[in-house]
């Protein structure tokens, strides 16, 4: 399972929980990656720990005020990049050139959607992964695979159905081992979470705990 954290524009010092992801990655040996601010990418990628964007812009370098170039983001040290978050929601030609200049530019990518339908048409894009985030469980205290299990296993179908390559995550309510352990019975081979971690008071703890049935 990958554990992908995104920490949006919550007020955590992102270098602190960085450097906590880092550690329990290495002592779990689960993958975790962090996707901060983009002016926080190079300072994250220090620590070491696995770090995301958590968007880039569909266009190349130009004339284009206050994009994130896939590029830049590399850079600085970026391994991938989220994509259509439920917060920041593109169009479908504009996905499919961030696809595109997230792969020139060498980063992984994971296209959120809200279900399993949308979750088809951005498979169809051909990114590497694609997450299934129901809006209304975001940031609440219940995981999307105990509230609406049926969303993640139709995700997990609707991407196979289109291009059984791209990996399926779910996201949502997602803090603890459990939440983990019940997104893997789904079919989910990674999960994304935000508040858990990034609202914790200790990071670390958390991230022990979201972990410890992959231990
Ligand atoms: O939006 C999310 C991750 O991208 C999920 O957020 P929460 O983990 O806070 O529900």
């Amino acid at each position: 399972m990958f554990v992908l954290v995104n920490l949006k524009a919550y007020p955590c010092d992102p270098v602190a929980v960085a450097r906590a992801a880092h550690d329990v990655a290495e002592e779990s040996g689960v993958r975790i990656a962090i996707a901060p601010q983009a002016a926080d990418i190079a300072a994250v990628a220090d620590t070491g720990v696995e770090t995301w964007a958590q968007h880039v812009s569909p266009n190349g370098y130009g004339s284009h005020t206050g994009s994130t170039l896939a590029e830049r983001a590399a850079a600085a040290g970026a391994e991938g990049t989220l994509l259509n978050h439920s917060e920041n929601r593109m169009k479908l030609a504009d996905i499919d050139a961030s696809v595109e200049a997230a792969e020139r530019a060498g980063l992984e990518t994971c296209v959120c959607a809200n279900n399993p339908e949308q979750i088809g048409a951005v498979a169809a894009l051909g990114p590497d992964s694609v997450a299934v985030e129901p809006p209304e469980l975001i940031g609440g205290d219940v995981s999307v695979a105990s509230a609406d299990p049926d969303i993640v296993t139709d995700a997990v179908a609707a991407a196979e159905a289109v291009d059984d390559a791209v990996d399926v995550y779910c996201g949502a309510g997602i803090s603890t081992g459990d939440d983990l352990t019940a997104a893997d019975d789904l079919g989910a081979s990674g999960v994304l979470l935000a508040s858990g971690v990034a609202k914790a008071d200790d990071p670390k703890a958390a991230l022990e705990d979201l972990v410890a049935p992959l231990r």
